[in-house]
């Protein structure tokens, strides 16, 4: 429960204004339908006791109240709604900015895709509720709550000790709920949730391979065990829920069944009048209903906390990523004397593996050069290459851009110097022009048609009849495997990096066509240094000089894979 509080205490900080008002805003009808009943239960029997007894009542002044506070109760339930939302999704907006810097600055790589995107989706949808149903309810409860216990206390000390007894009960409650939330389900519910959107992805992705294999069956039945999981869970949830509610709408019903006796012996006593004991007790009627919002809140708590811990953690992890001012620095990698790129003794260890797979590796590329990167397969080659577009972050040792150090870029200058080239460029389900543009925003249609042209895909695009508006399908279906790399190259001549790094640039490509992919690339690059990661002979024909990352390894005395 630690972690919800941090984020309750995040979205205070966040914006202590919006914090704060939603909250007064939303005691506005509360308070005002609280006393809406009072007052007309103590004016509809003050005025039969008046019209049987002939005694005079002012009638303006309770109508003018009661008049004012339906009005009050109207229009602070609409500037509940607007304030109280218009914080939370303030405080959302700021928030999902830092996840998804903390998930884009690679905080949960090596986790697939579809489950960050999950948990993601979830967890944000759960902390959506934190204020809504938790903070503001709960708060607004406990301030009635202690109006309340004030007026009974002027009023009657009997009246006080009876309701002082219901409203512990009401926190006792509460407490219970927060002290026991049921985590153990919530987890499971997740857990489920993650395996239904994995096994079905892989079941849709590999619909063709598991054909061939008969596991099609076995697949579905997987999803659908994780589906009954799930549904477990779920049901475990809603019965606990169910429970919270049953306790809370009996704990209201004994109040009110108390409170009236209570009235009715301190009117027959004489300790206060008939119309304000009816006015006290409808007064009372309305705590149930306020005290009923907290209850969705409540019975959420425990996927509250899983969302609340997994947001807080990826908000360290990011924090501890890469400093702000790094990513947003306005530094520039422009020292034309100094290599291109060039690693001092750096060495780097995947999460959880037994030792380095590159250890005290150093070696740097000149400006303009074409440097290969050889060595046989699972020795690291897409390490460096990650490691020198900042993908990964060396555990030890110094990677320098153009002389500065390459941790000390910020994302934009980095971004703008380096352009990696992978087998996996991911082509967008959008048109050619939206898909070049992500490389050059402000590229103009003449631009893009050069870029394609220099890539040999001008007369493709132009061949349909919409060209540069042309629609490529998810993943950039409808185009061959070399016009998506040859797209991939054409966004990447629209980028003028210093460096280019191509990693399995010409995978599944035959050599044919890997070749002429190549060739205009080499033509096309200008005076851009270039590191690849050679797997064919065409790519290490390219090069000016090849690097046996083997080799260079037992160089350094490093470990050889
Ligand atoms: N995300 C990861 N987590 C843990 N280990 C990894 C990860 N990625 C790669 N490895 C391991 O690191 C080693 C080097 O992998 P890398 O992909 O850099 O090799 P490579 O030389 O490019 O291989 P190939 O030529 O087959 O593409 C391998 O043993 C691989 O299993």
């Amino acid at each position: 429960m630690k972690t919800v509080w941090q984020i309750i205490l995040e979205q205070y900080r966040y914006s202590r204004f919006h914090f704060g008002i939603g909250i007064l805003v939303a005691l506005l009808p509360a308070l005002a339908g609280a006393l809406l009943l009072g007052v007309s239960g103590w004016f509809i029997t003050a005025a039969a006791i008046a019209g049987t007894t002939g005694a005079f009542l002012n009638i303006f002044v309770p109508s003018a109240i009661i008049r004012a506070l339906a009005i009050i109760r109207t229009a602070g339930r609409y500037g509940e709604r607007v304030l109280t939302h218009d914080a939370t999704f303030r405080f959302l907006t700021g928030l999902r900015d830092r996840v998804f810097s903390a998930i884009a600055l690679g905080n949960e790589r090596g986790q697939r895709s579809g489950l960050v995107l999950n948990r993601l989706t979830l967890d944000i949808a759960a902390l959506d509720t934190v204020y809504l149903r938790l903070v503001v309810p709960l708060l607004v409860a406990t301030i009635l709550a202690l109006l309340l216990a004030l007026i009974w206390w002027t009023l009657s000390f009997q009246l006080f000790l009876v309701g002082s007894v219901f409203l512990l009960s009401w926190a006792a409650l509460a407490w219970v709920s927060f002290a026991k939330a049921d985590n153990k389900n919530a987890r499971r519910e997740d857990a489920a949730s993650d395996a239904i959107g994995l096994r079905a992805t892989d079941l849709i992705a590999g619909r063709r391979d598991l054909a061939i294999y008969g596991g099609l069956i076995e697949a579905a039945r997987r999803v659908s065990n994780a589906d009954d999981r799930q549904a477990q869970a779920h049901e475990a949830l809603e019965v606990r829920s169910t429970w919270l509610t049953a306790v809370s709408t009996l704990i209201g019903q004994l109040f009110l069944a108390t409170v009236l006796m209570a009235t009715i012996f301190g009117a027959a006593s004489a300790e206060f009048g008939i119309s304000a004991a009816v006015g006290l007790v409808l007064v009372v009627m309305a705590l149930p209903e306020i005290f009923s919002m907290m209850l969705p809140g409540l019975a959420g708590l425990p996927r509250i906390a899983l969302a609340a811990r997994r947001t807080v953690d990826r908000l360290r992890a990011g924090n501890s990523s890469l400093p702000v001012d790094q990513v947003r620095g306005n530094d520039t990698a422009h020292n034309v004397s100094a290599d291109a790129i060039a690693f001092d003794k750096v060495s780097f260890r995947y999460p959880g593996a037994t030792g380095n797979v590159i250890d005290g590796v150093s070696f740097e590329i000149r400006p303009g050069e074409v440097v290969a990167l050889s060595g046989r397969s699972g020795c690291g080659k897409s390490t460096v290459a990650a490691l020198a577009s900042r993908l990964l972050t060396p555990d030890q040792g110094q990677i320098t851009l153009a002389g500065q150090a390459l941790n000390g870029l910020s994302e934009e200058t980095l971004r703008r110097s380096v352009t990696v080239l992978s087998q996996r460029a991911y082509l967008f389900n959008d048109t050619v022009a939206a898909n070049l543009r992500i490389a050059a925003p402000l590229a103009s249609d003449g631009e893009l048609w050069a870029a394609l042209e220099m890539a040999a895909l001008g007369d493709r695009i132009s061949r349909n009849a919409e060209g540069l508006q042309t629609i490529l399908g998810e993943g950039g279906v409808g185009l061959s495997g070399g016009e998506q790399r040859r797209l991939a190259l054409a966004r990447a001549f629209l980028t003028h990096p210093g460096l280019f790094i191509l990693d399995e640039m010409t995978e599944g490509l035959d050599e044919r066509t890997s070749k002429e992919v190549l060739d205009r690339f080499h033509s096309h690059r200008g005076a851009a240094a270039v590191l690849i990661v050679a797997h064919k002979k065409c790519e290490l024909d390219l090069a000016d000089r090849s690097i046996d990352l083997r080799a260079l390894q037992a160089a350094s005395g490093g470990a050889m894979r």
